[in-house]
């Protein structure tokens, strides 16, 4: 293999340019070239790509975002559209791919193996939902920007005595959610994956009030409902005046954190080797510290498990 290509797709998430580099840089030193392919199935489809040499890729390990911009494309569920990319890339003498993306992405990829076109996932999303690896390239990144959050939110809720629910990102996954009540020290963390308890939600509440607490914070994941919605239901049953503060696309934004510039350096050059390996239809991923490769359709097969004992612990560090 001389040529590869590399793209990014779905959400965006910091640490994604610290993959595009250790990705070019790995294969310049084995002598092959990288095409950056642009906006992610859009560009596939298109043929819209570039060469990037070593210097290309220099002073991106520390800008969030990505580079070769990210897309959502519909279009690529359609055959006739990745088949129709898969010849552009042929045409540039292009015989494998790195997919930097989320599961979404991860489901792309693993259609362009079935039609014989060689790919590698390399795991990047804020949301940290793909099954087979501790961690994704973004989260660790997203959870300190939310929790700088909620501790600014913390100030002004203790000086006016307030009551806020924090909605965060994750459409299905928990993680951020979970991660950063037990970091920010949140009375209640509502999360997709564990039953909605209103009760006790109102209980914690009623609890801190009878203990004379300054304030109090919920987080809440998108997933499970909005924040506005959950404001009304807890106002309904007590007649608390409550904040609500939805925290958005700052949590895809800013400069990776020095775990996720490593967790992409590491896993984006492993996914060129399994490329110039001559493998395909493999997600590189971090279990335990190691890096690893597994089938890409595991996806299909596994869920990714939230770590369930930080919910716990979590309730029982704000009694
Ligand atoms: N089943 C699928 N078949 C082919 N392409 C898919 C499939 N699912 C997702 N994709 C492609 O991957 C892109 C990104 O997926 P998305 O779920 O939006 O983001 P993420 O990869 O971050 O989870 C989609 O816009 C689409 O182009
Ligand atoms: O910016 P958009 O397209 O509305 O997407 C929002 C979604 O993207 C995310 O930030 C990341 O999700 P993906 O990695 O699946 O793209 C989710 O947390 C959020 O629900
Ligand atoms: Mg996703």
């Amino acid at each position: 293999m001389k040529r590869i290509g590399v793209l990014t797709s779905g959400g965006d998430a910091p640490g994604m340019n610290a993959a595009i580099r250790a990705v070019v840089r790995k294969a310049n030193y084995h002598d092959v070239e990288v095409y950056g392919i642009y906006h992610g199935y859009e560009g596939f489809i298109q043929g819209k790509m570039e060469l990037l040499d070593l210097g290309s890729v220099g002073g991106i390990i520390q800008r969030g975002g990505t580079k070769l911009f990210s897309s959502r494309c519909p279009k690529f569920m359609e055959e006739k559209y990745r088949l129709q990319g898969i010849e552009k890339m042929k045409e540039a003498g292009i015989d494998g791919l790195i997919v930097i993306g989320g599961d979404g992405s991860y489901r792309g990829a693993y259609e362009l193996t079935k039609l014989g076109f060689k790919c590698i996932g390399v795991p990047a999303t804020i949301d940290n939902d793909i099954p087979g690896t501790d961690f994704t390239i973004g989260f660790d990144t997203a959870l300190n920007t939310v929790v700088n959050a909620i501790d600014k939110i913390r100030d002004t809720a203790t000086s006016h005595e307030n009551t806020f629910i924090i909605e965060v990102m994750g459409r299905d996954a928990g993680d951020l959610a979970l991660w950063s009540g037990l970091a920010a020290g949140a009375e209640s963390v509502i999360i997709p994956e564990e039953p909605f308890d209103l009760d006790d939600i109102i209980a914690r509440l009623k609890r801190g009030e009878a203990r004379k607490k300054k304030h109090s914070i919920i987080i809440v994941a998108e997933g499970v409902m909005p924040a506005s919605q959950l404001a009304d239901m807890i106002k309904e049953r007590t007649g608390i005046d409550i904040r609500i503060t939805v925290l958005g696309h700052i949590q895809r934004g800013g400069s990776p954190t020095a775990f996720d510039r490593v967790l992409a350096s590491r896993l984006g050059a492993y996914a060129v080797e399994l490329l110039l390996e001559g493998k395909t239809c493999r997600a590189v991923g971090i279990k335990n510290q190691e890096v690893y490769d597994y089938d890409l359709q595991e996806i299909f097969t596994t869920k990714h498990q939230a770590d369930i004992s930080l919910y716990t612990l979590s309730k029982e560090l704000s009694i």
